[in-house]
């Protein structure tokens, strides 16, 4: 079964089509990486498939679920986080964790922030409001809204944007061990290695279309003698 699931998405933007017919799909438990050169459609897509956005046509399904038709039921079973996304900055990191975590429904809310503070490293960050965060530490405050309820699906927009080394292995072992856990993972990123180690598939898009959709070790087979993946992606993106 597939969990996203993108069929013939059209959106425009002021006449300029953003996404042309972008149709893909992600099954349950996979993770995807998003490629595309800048302004290729990648966050239109992530937004729509996220409920922000109204896509002109075309049809996406998150866990079986219609965006547009069954909304709640949707962004109940998936978490986004978005580029540069920014937490409530006059709210302390755990009144922001606990606000999600409301939001979102949970039963236990205490235990589901334990959890993500846990998880993220954010002990000795509760008490501080994201303003005075440097924007690393504000990532992972935005990572940990975007897991607090363990969604089934999860968007990722750059997830290691401007994490120090050590918090960007621990992340990336985070998102292996809920992968483990059955989450299905769309990654947008221009960063090959968090792809390779993040995702098992790949999709390339370019000008709001599809351009190439495989496994990593289908992608590596394209990759010519002596040439680097960087250098072939780039190749394919053309
Ligand atoms: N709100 C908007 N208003 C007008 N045009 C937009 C808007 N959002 C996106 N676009 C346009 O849609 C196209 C796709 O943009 P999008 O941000 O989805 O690309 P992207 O693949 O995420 O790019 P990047 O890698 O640079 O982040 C671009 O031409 C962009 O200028």
């Amino acid at each position: 079964m597939k969990c996203i699931d993108v069929e013939g998405l059209v959106k425009s933007f002021n006449g300029v089509r953003a996404l042309d017919g972008l149709s893909f799909g992600v099954e349950c438990s996979d993770s995807a990486a998003l490629l595309g050169p800048n302004g290729a459609g990648k966050t239109t897509t992530m937004r729509i498939i996220a409920g922000l956005l109204k896509p002109d046509s075309g049809i996406v399904r998150v866990c079986g679920f219609n965006t547009i038709k069954e909304p709640r039921l949707t962004k109940a079973c998936l978490g986004y986080l978005p580029e540069d996304a920014a937490p409530f900055m006059n709210l302390t990191v755990r009144e922001n964790l606990e606000y999600v975590g409301l939001v979102r429904g949970l039963s236990n809310v205490k235990d589901a922030v334990e959890w993500v503070s846990q998880a993220l490293g954010l002990d000795g960050l509760m008490n501080a409001q994201p303003a005075s965060l440097s924007r690393g530490n504000r990532q992972r405050v935005a990572l940990a809204m975007a897991i607090i309820h363990r969604p089934k699906v999860l968007l990722l927009d750059e997830p290691l944007n401007y994490l120090d080394i050590p918090t960007q292995e621990n992340v990336i072992e985070l998102l292996l061990s809920m992968r483990r856990n059955g989450t299905t993972m769309l990654i947008s990123t221009h960063i090959m290695t968090v792809a390779e180690r993040l995702a098992n598939r790949v999709i390339m898009i370019n000008r709001g279309r599809l351009i190439w959709e495989g496994s990593i070790s289908e992608l590596m087979n394209l990759v010519k003698p002596g040439e680097r993946i960087e250098e072939a992606v780039a190749r394919m993106l053309k």
